[in-house]
């Protein structure tokens, strides 16, 4: 069956093309930072820092109204560590992100230990749970800042070695933990995730889970299993989920996603024969799956934040970062060119 499939792979732009020159030098001294601690140390007394507070980002509120990570000079994040009676070691915990377009070395810090508001009040900005700053946040920030969070969350669960079951120490950039008896080296790690739009041609299919926010429905995704392929994963996943089979399948793009324990998604496109697109949802995995029209999936698109409680219930999808946003605005896109 599989061989049958009609595999169609998408040219997709590099990173380095989106961004201006300097894109080389950067990626070289990120990568140093993460192998020579004295250099990483030092870039860290000039760097930025990005607040965690038990893993929620601090985010701060701008002039215009919108939030932004708040990226704090290192030298600032001291003296409030200071001020709060830390002592001056936790700033040595950051964790190295990347480099700004500036030159700047970007960190993340996990400050669980202090009082919440008071930090708050010192950096005048608020710690707010990663998935709702998603939605508060420009496309640019976002994926910064799943990407501290995650590797926080990485260091705070890895902190022994499976093997010997003995303390793993970290780096300065904290870019790999190693086993103080076996000097087993640990890098972050992420589950592979295939994330898939299925369309009928005229259609698309969403489901939710029990565990979504009321209204919300998403493509189905689900974890790749040990030895197979995406494509493989992708005609299981949908099989299993709402016994389906896929003709063909399209790849569109990947995204770092932090939850539950950073998922590496891969995101495609997969159609159906319009002739064989009844559904048989299992529930044990999914709450409800159903097509939607072109026109439900344009109004869901304009709906730009949650329905509060109270409100009448409306179909909103999720946010505009998430890759499964992304699928189902580039099928609302050729749809409507195809229906024009
Ligand atoms: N960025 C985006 O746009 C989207 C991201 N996602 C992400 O994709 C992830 C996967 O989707 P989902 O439908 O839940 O996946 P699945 O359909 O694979 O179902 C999840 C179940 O799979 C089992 N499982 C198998 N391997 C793993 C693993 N490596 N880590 C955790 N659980 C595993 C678990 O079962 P058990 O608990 O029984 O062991 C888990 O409850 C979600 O966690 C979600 O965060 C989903 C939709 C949109
Ligand atoms: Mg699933």
């Amino acid at each position: 069956m599989l061989s049958s499939l009609r595999i169609l792979l998408s040219a997709t732009k590099c990173p380095a093309t989106r961004r201006c020159s300097g894109f080389v030098s950067r990626m070289r001294y990120v990568n140093r930072l993460k192998e020579d601690d004295a250099s990483c140390a030092a870039a860290l007394q000039n760097g930025r820092i990005f607040l965690f507070h038990r893993l929620s980002p601090l985010l701060q509120r701008t002039e215009r109204g919108t939030f932004r990570p708040a990226a704090l000079i290192s030298s600032d994040v001291q003296a409030i560590l200071e001020r709060l009676g830390s002592d001056g070691s936790l700033l040595r915990e950051s964790v190295l992100i990347n480099c700004s377009e500036q030159n700047q070395a970007q960190f993340c810090l996990d400050v669980g230990e202090l009082d919440q508001e008071a930090v708050e009040e010192e950096c005048e900005g608020n710690f707010v749970d990663l998935r709702k700053s998603f939605f508060l946040l420009s496309g640019a920030e976002a994926p910064l800042v799943a990407q501290g969070q995650a590797l926080l969350r990485w260091h705070q669960t890895s902190r022994f070695c499976s093997a010997t079951g003995q303390l793993t120490h970290r780096n300065q950039a904290g870019s790999q933990r190693v086993c103080s008896s076996s000097g087993t080296v640990y890098y972050p790690k992420m589950s592979p995730v295939v994330i898939v739009l299925v369309s009928d041609g005229k259609r698309c299919l969403l489901g939710r889970q029990s565990s979504f926010p009321r209204g919300m429905y998403s493509a189905l995704a689900g974890f790749c299993d040990m030895g197979e392929s995406l494509e493989e994963a992708l005609c299981r996943e949908v099989a299993e989920e709402v016994g389906l089979e896929v003709q063909s399948i399209s790849y569109s793009s990947s995204q770092h996603w932090p939850f539950p324990h950073s998922s590496f998604m891969l995101g495609c496109h997969a159609s159906v024969s319009p002739a064989d697109t009844q559904l048989d949802v299992d529930h044990t995995e999914l709450e409800d799956a159903r097509w939607f029209s072109l026109e439900e999936i344009s109004s869901a698109l304009q709906v730009k934040t949650p329905p509060r409680r109270g409100e009448p219930p409306v179909l909103w999808l999720p946010p505009k970062h998430a890759i499964a946003n992304r699928l189902i605005t580039e099928w609302a896109v050729r749809q409507r060119e195809s229906e024009s």
